[in-house]
């Protein structure tokens, strides 16, 4: 079976980790410290207890098992015999541009490289490698182990024997995928924050409640969560962020952010990872 190199231990790194290692692929799990890595392999053996208890999955190994076929580590040297690579660090450039020169190095000739980004385009991704055509994005969707579908997305020089493969490895951990086309935000990010900034400023314009907003995608659209619970799930920092390069990337005012976000991102209200944003949450 492949050996799998997943790089960076954060949010969904953690996710991609673990979902390879119940299907029983070896992964090395890579990040910078080794604090991190050892939250990481904390939160891993929670999530699998977790998934057994609350989703009712059916997760036949103990937790210690599936953890056993994960290396974390910090370095990259242990990519040299991956067959995939599938990246998770920071959405910034500079920092991808970085790591993908350095796996480019490290890495077979033939190792494939799966880019899990939100926004940033794939085909520039791919131009700091030597090897564009085996570069790919898959945007994962969190939290990774529950999730049934990879949005996939085929770069400018991404070659069809790569999505063929790709299709293979996800198929192989439960996943199907959609394949789309290049262009930042592809289809998922492009439109749902447009929904979350105008919901936004519904909210800033006090059309309505966060409450009521929410409501009407929940009982009338048949939504399982509303935007701005979506917002706060997925960090109202990185919504700010995504909305962001989306707006440079199209020069088109349509992504400008909504000042109500930009004010509570300012005011350290995250969402549900700092305990407050448009709703209150407690532990
Ligand atoms: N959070 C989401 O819901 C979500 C969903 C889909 C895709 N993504 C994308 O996945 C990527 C990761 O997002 P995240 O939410 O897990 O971020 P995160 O901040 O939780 O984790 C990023 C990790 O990368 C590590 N890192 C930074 N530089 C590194 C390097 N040189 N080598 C190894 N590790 C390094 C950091 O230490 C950190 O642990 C981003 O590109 C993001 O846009 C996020």
């Amino acid at each position: 079976m492949s050996k799998i190199g997943v790089l960076g231990a954060g949010v969904m790194g953690r996710g991609v980790a673990q979902n390879f290692a119940q299907s029983g692929y070896d992964v090395v799990l890579i990040d910078l410290e080794n604090r991190i890595l050892e939250q990481a392999k904390e939160e891993i053996y929670n999530n699998i207890r977790f998934q057994t208890f609350f989703h009712n999955q059916k997760v036949t190994e103990e937790p210690e098992i599936i953890l056993s076929r994960i290396n974390f580590a910090t370095d990259y040297e242990l990519l040299k015999d991956a067959t995939f690579i599938i990246e998770n660090v920071t959405e910034k450039m500079d920092i991808k541009e970085k790591v993908y020169k350095r796996i480019d190095e490290v890495c077979l000739d033939e190792c494939i490289f799966l880019a899990n980004t939100s926004c940033v385009s794939v085909t520039q991704i791919a131009s700091f490698t030597t090897r564009p055509e085996q570069v790919i994005g898959t945007h994962f969707m969190n939290p990774v182990p529950l999730k049934t579908a990879v949005e996939v997305i085929r770069g400018y020089h991404t070659a069809e024997e790569t999505i063929k493969m790709t299709e293979e490895l996800l198929s192989n951990i439960g996943k199907e995928i959609i394949l789309v086309n290049d262009y930042p935000g592809f289809v998922s990010n492009r439109i749902s924050h447009l929904f979350m900034n105008e919901a936004a400023f519904v909210v800033q314009d006090q059309v309505a409640t966060p409450e009521e907003v929410d409501d009407i995608f929940k009982k009338c659209y048949s939504h399982k969560m509303g935007p701005l619970e979506t917002a706060d799930l997925i960090g109202l920092d990185t919504v700010v962020h995504s909305l962001n390069i989306l707006y440079e990337s199209y020069q088109d005012s349509k992504y400008r952010c909504c000042p109500l976000l930009l004010k509570m991102v300012s005011a350290g209200l995250y969402g549900r990872k700092s305990g407050k944003g448009f709703y209150t949450y407690v532990e």
